[in-house]
């Protein structure tokens, strides 16, 4: 036999409780590994239909453990690919606690994060790609953070980028044939449809990076508030989160550190941010937030600069400038004005974000999500620039065979081993 099951076979049994933790009705106790159907028959007596729900007593040692959904997930149709079994148990720690002894006796171990859907790499159920979107689909508070996720763990991106290397694998081949032709009989035409292929790719790649929405949605847009202190931008902040997240005085410089809280507006994170009043000060706490603030300005992706009385210089070029406390004093007709307090021009506000936020996600096609595939993407494109500039056939060739390498390090086809660590050590127990 040579099929998956077979060539990924070995690795000990592992479990763990794939449902959150904390007081809950049900957990669902996950196991898998070869071998694993033989620790079900130990704890029900029987081996259950695949794939079907069956509700049997848990025994070990004489002792009913607890009554429970049980699931026996024979390989390779099961999620990580291996003989795989869940047992949905009463979620009572004494139960888990029962369990996880049993199967730690009867020759399994604890999973490590992400170990479930390591095997389900290793046995070819899923690449690279759409395991990281496995973690981002546990991670999603968005619905944005939710369909991205989905789109990426059904396959988009790794089309997108298998579409790329196949197409470099083509020019590759068409080039490589070209070597063998002496110079004077060169074909020209064919040599300027590679050139064009090759640079149609490169643009490609290039609109790829220059599209920020994959990682804005993942992350959340960082909004910051900034201006000089008692403007109000704390009870901008909890206006906004719609709670009193930031503690608001009548005294300047009553915020001190920079304050965040997660705001979800139209499906999309946001994460909004409150700083520390900007003016010079001797005071070295009140310095430190000041530090802070600015730090957080250069970092931030959208900036509302809030003011009170005079109207300051502008901190950001693409700062939005709002002015607060409208119904002490109104805005000149130039400025968005607004009062935190009664909440007037709130809404306006919002649509101005909702505006800029519009303007930041722009970009077509499936957009990458992470740093990891910005730095594949990059360097893909990198090679194909030097594939441009290279005197030699060879050595263009190797240049596009460097960045088909670059593409099949993301998904996974090329040097999936030492890329596991990586990927994996951002998961979650259980998954
Ligand atoms: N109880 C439970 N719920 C769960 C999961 C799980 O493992 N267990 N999942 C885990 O992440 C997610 C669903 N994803 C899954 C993906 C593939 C397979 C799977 O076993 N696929 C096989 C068999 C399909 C079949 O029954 O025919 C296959 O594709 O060959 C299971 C779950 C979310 N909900």
């Amino acid at each position: 036999m040579t099929d998956d099951r077979t060539r990924n076979a070995g690795g000990p049994v592992i479990f763990a409780v794939a449902t959150g933790m904390g007081r809950a009705a049900i957990a669902v106790m996950r196991v898998s590994g070869e071998g694993c159907g033989t620790i079900l028959r130990a704890l029900c007596g029987m081996l259950p239909e695949a794939r079907r729900a069956s509700f049997r007593p848990i025994r070990y040692r004489n002792e009913i453990l607890d009554e429970a959904v049980v699931l026996w997930l024979p390989g390779p149709r099961s999620y990580s690919g291996e003989d795989s079994f869940e047992l949905h148990l009463h979620a009572g720690p004494a139960i888990i606690e029962g369990v996880s002894l049993a199967l730690t006796e009867l020759g399994a171990r604890p999973a490590e994060p992400g170990e479930f859907t390591r095997r389900a790499v290793q046995a070819g159920r899923l690449d690279l790609l759409q395991a990281e979107a496995v973690a981002d689909l546990v991670e999603a508070e968005s619905a944005a953070q939710r369909r991205q996720a989905l789109s990426q763990a059904d396959g988009a991106l790794s089309r997108l980028y298998q579409e790329w290397a196949e197409r470099l694998r083509r020019l590759l081949a068409q080039q490589e044939a070209l070597i063998d032709f002496p110079d004077e009989t060169l074909p020209d035409a064919v040599e300027a449809a590679l050139e064009a292929e090759r640079a149609a790719l490169q643009a490609e790649m290039a609109l790829h990076l220059a599209d920020q929405r994959g990682e804005l949605v993942r992350r959340g847009i960082t909004v910051v508030i900034a201006g000089a202190p008692n403007a109000g931008k704390s009870s901008l902040l909890n206006a906004l989160a719609g709670y009193d997240a930031a503690i608001v005085t009548q005294r300047a410089g009553t915020t001190r550190d920079a304050i965040a809280v997660d705001w979800i507006l139209d499906g999309i994170k946001l994460r909004l941010i409150d700083t520390a009043g900007l003016r010079e000060t001797e005071d070295e706490i009140e310095a430190e937030g000041i530090r802070r603030a600015m730090f957080h300005v250069k970092q931030a992706d959208l900036v509302v600069h809030l003011y009170a009385d005079e109207r300051p210089a502008p901190l950001l070029p693409d700062a939005i400038i709002v002015r607060n406390k409208t119904d002490l004093a109104p805005a000149p007709e130039d400025v968005l004005g607004i009062s935190a307090t009664t909440g007037a021009g709130l809404d306006t506000l919002r649509d101005l974000l909702r505006e800029r936020i519009r303007t930041l996600m722009s970009g077509a096609g499936v957009p990458l999500t992470r740093a990891r595939h910005r730095a594949g993407i990059q360097e893909a494109a990198q090679h194909l620039a030097l594939a441009s500039e290279a005197e030699w056939a060879e050595l263009r060739g190797e240049e596009l065979r460097l960045a088909m390498r670059a593409l099949g390090r993301l998904t996974g086809q090329v040097d999936v081993e030492s890329l596991l660590d990586v990927v994996f050590g951002q998961f979650c127990i259980g998954k």
